[in-house]
């Protein structure tokens, strides 16, 4: 997160930070107690290996009451997302046991209403991703507030040049925005995930190339029919 501010601990219990080997490299959040929702795009170069998933986290490194350590059963990438492009860039993560839910540890309810966020609404990016253009790493839990864009301004020539879908949404991105590591995190406006930090252009802080998000609304039926097949 560029720009951003260190959260208030725990008061975002549904993050979640996608780890290999120990290290944080994606986020992602809790849709449901064995479910966690991210980015395709974050299995990339992961070589087929599974990610564990922290729940319950402020600090990625010091030892918190309910911080823990989940191994993952799953890993369903959407069947349309592929490494050459933005689109469905969707991954569900299915734990191998129920997440043990409890203050620092809660569900976040996800948009399944297939309409616009209006544009100018401010909603809220959190993540354990870089927090300067040098790439430094925080160790606690970081967030940031963003105005949405309308699809055509993010659509501009200038900007994304018509490659942002209906199932896409865009955030301003000038200095303060979402940046590597940061893929798989909730776009939260008024309390409900809206999108899914999607990595776009991969270029944090500019303000020609706005924040991308896969909205959550028009998945809804794959998320759903994933929940449903799996469930044992
Ligand atoms: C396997 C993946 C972690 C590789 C990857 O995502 N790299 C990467 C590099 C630079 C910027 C970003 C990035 C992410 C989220 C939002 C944005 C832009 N707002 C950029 C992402």
């Amino acid at each position: 997160i560029l720009g951003g501010y260190e959260a208030k601990p725990h008061l975002r219990p549904y993050m979640a930070s996608l780890q290999l080997d120990g290290q944080h490299v994606c986020g992602g959040f809790l849709i449901a107690e064995q479910w966690v929702l991210s980015a395709a795009h974050c299995t990339e170069g992961t070589n087929g290996k599974l990610f564990q998933v922290l729940l319950g986290a402020h600090s990625l490194t010091e030892p918190e009451p309910h911080k823990r350590l989940y191994r993952v059963r799953a890993q369903i990438p959407h069947p349309g997302s592929n490494i050459h492009n933005n689109r469905d860039d969707l991954l569900l993560l299915q734990l191998e046991e129920k997440a043990e839910l409890n203050a620092h540890v809660k569900v976040l309810p996800f948009q399944r209403e297939d309409r616009d966020v209006e544009a100018d609404t401010v909603c809220e990016a959190a993540g354990w991703g870089t927090v300067t253009h040098s790439g430094r790493r925080p160790d606690k839990l970081q967030q940031v507030e963003r105005p949405v864009i309308s699809r055509d301004l993010c659509n501009h020539r200038t900007r994304h040049d018509h490659t942002i879908t209906e199932k896409m949404m865009c955030t301003d991105s000038r200095k303060k925005d979402t940046c590597k590591g940061d893929s798989g995190g909730p776009l939260v406006c008024n309390g409900v995930a809206e999108g899914v930090v999607t990595a776009g252009s991969r270029v944090c802080g500019n303000y020609k190339k706005p924040a991308i998000y896969t909205r959550i609304a028009p998945y809804a039926a794959w998320i759903d029919g994933v929940m449903a097949s799996a469930a044992r």
